[in-house]
C-alpha cells in the first residue's frame, strides 16, 4: 500500500534519500538528510519532506485543486509564521502541483525513541511516573509538576500568539505541537487546515478541539491541563504587546463557552 506511494513521491524527487515516518489520512511524512539547495553540506541536519499522494476516491481534478490549495495554505501559513517569529518549521522549498512541503525538521528524541511532540511527552511523563510507582510506591506527580504547568502555560500563549495574528490552526491536536531541544519550547506543525480569520467563533473551535483532544489522549490530567493552557492563553492576550489582547480574548473565550455547549448537546444527541 506505501510502497507505491513512497515509489510516486521517489518519482518527483530522484535521488533523494527518504525515511518515511509518518502516513496519515492526508499525507506523508518523510525525513531526510538532503536540503534541496545545499547538497554538498557537511552538516548533518535533517528535514522533513511532507507529500500529500493524489487520492484515488476523488474526482482527478477535484483532487488536484484539494491538494493545491492545501499544499500552498501550508506553505502560505509557514512563511507567515516565520515572519511572525513564531516558533513553526521554516519552509524551504515546495512543489504545490505535486502536493510536496520541504521543511525544517523540529524537535527530538524522547528517551523511549519517540518525537518530542508535546501528545508523546506527557505520555512519556506518565509512563516513566507509572513505572516509579510500581517500584517505589510514588504518586503520579512528575505528571503535573512545575515543568509541566510551564510547558502547558507556553503552548497556551502559543496559541494566543497566532489567534493575536488572526492565524486560526484548524487542526490543533497535542500531536501537532512539538517540543524543541531548547528548555522543551512548543513549536507548531501541520498547517493544511489552517486558516487566516478574525473571528473569535474560529479561534474558539481551535481552543475546543485542543480541549477535547487533550481530554481523550491525556484523561487523567486533562482538566489541570487544560486549566494550564488556557492560563498562558490568557497571559499572553493581557500582555502589553497586543492592542486589544483582553477584548479579543474576553470574545472568544465566551464563545468557547457557546462552542462547549454546542459539543454536549451534539453528543447528548449521539
Ligand atoms: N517539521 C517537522 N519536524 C518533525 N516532525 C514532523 C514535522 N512535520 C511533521 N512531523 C511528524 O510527522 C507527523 C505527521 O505530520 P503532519 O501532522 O504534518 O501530517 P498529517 O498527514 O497531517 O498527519 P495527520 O493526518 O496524522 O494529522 C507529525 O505528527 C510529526 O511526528
Amino acid at each position: 500500500m506505501t510502497d507505491h506511494l513512497i515509489a510516486a513521491v521517489q518519482t518527483h524527487l530522484p535521488n533523494i534519500d527518504v525515511n518515511i515516518i509518518s502516513q496519515g489520512a492526508e499525507a506523508l511524512v518523510f525525513e531526510t538528510t538532503t536540503h534541496p539547495y545545499n547538497q554538498t553540506s557537511e552538516d548533518a541536519s535533517k528535514y522533513i519532506i511532507k507529500y500529500r499522494p493524489p487520492k484515488p476516491y476523488r474526482h482527478p481534478k477535484i483532487d488536484a485543486s484539494i491538494t493545491k490549495i492545501r499544499t500552498v495554505g501550508e506553505a502560505r501559513i509557514m512563511y507567515k509564521l516565520s515572519k511572525l517569529g513564531i516558533p513553526a518549521p521554516t519552509l524551504i522549498s515546495s512543489d504545490f502541483n505535486n502536493g510536496i512541503v520541504w521543511m525544517e525538521y523540529l524537535g527530538y528524541n524522547l528517551p523511549n525513541g519517540n518525537i518530542s511532540s508535546f501528545k508523546n511527552w506527557l505520555w512519556f511523563l506518565e509512563e516513566t511516573a507509572k513505572a516509579q510507582q510500581d517500584e517505589e510506591g510514588e504518586d503520579l506527580s512528575l505528571c503535573v509538576s512545575e515543568e509541566v504547568k510551564l510547558v502547558c502555560n507556553k503552548v497556551g500563549e502559543l496559541i494566543g500568539r497566532i489567534h493575536l495574528n488572526d492565524v486560526i490552526h484548524g487542526d490543533l491536536t497535542s500531536s501537532n505541537i512539538i517540543l524543541l531541544p531548547e528548555n522543551n519550547e512548543p513549536a507548531l506543525i501541520d498547517f493544511g487546515l489552517s486558516s487566516i480569520s478574525g473571528l473569535p467563533e474560529d479561534k474558539a473551535v481551535d481552543l475546543y478541539v485542543l480541549e477535547r483532544a487533550i481530554l481523550s489522549t491525556h484523561s487523567v490530567f486533562s482538566n489541570t491541563y487544560n486549566t494550564w493552557l488556557l492560563q498562558g492563553y490568557k497571559d499572553i492576550h493581557h500582555s502589553k504587546e497586543f492592542k486589544q489582547g483582553s477584548k479579543k480574548y474576553s470574545e472568544t473565550i465566551k464563545r468557547l463557552e457557546d462552542v462547549r455547549l454546542r459539543g454536549r448537546k451534539r453528543s447528548m444527541l449521539g
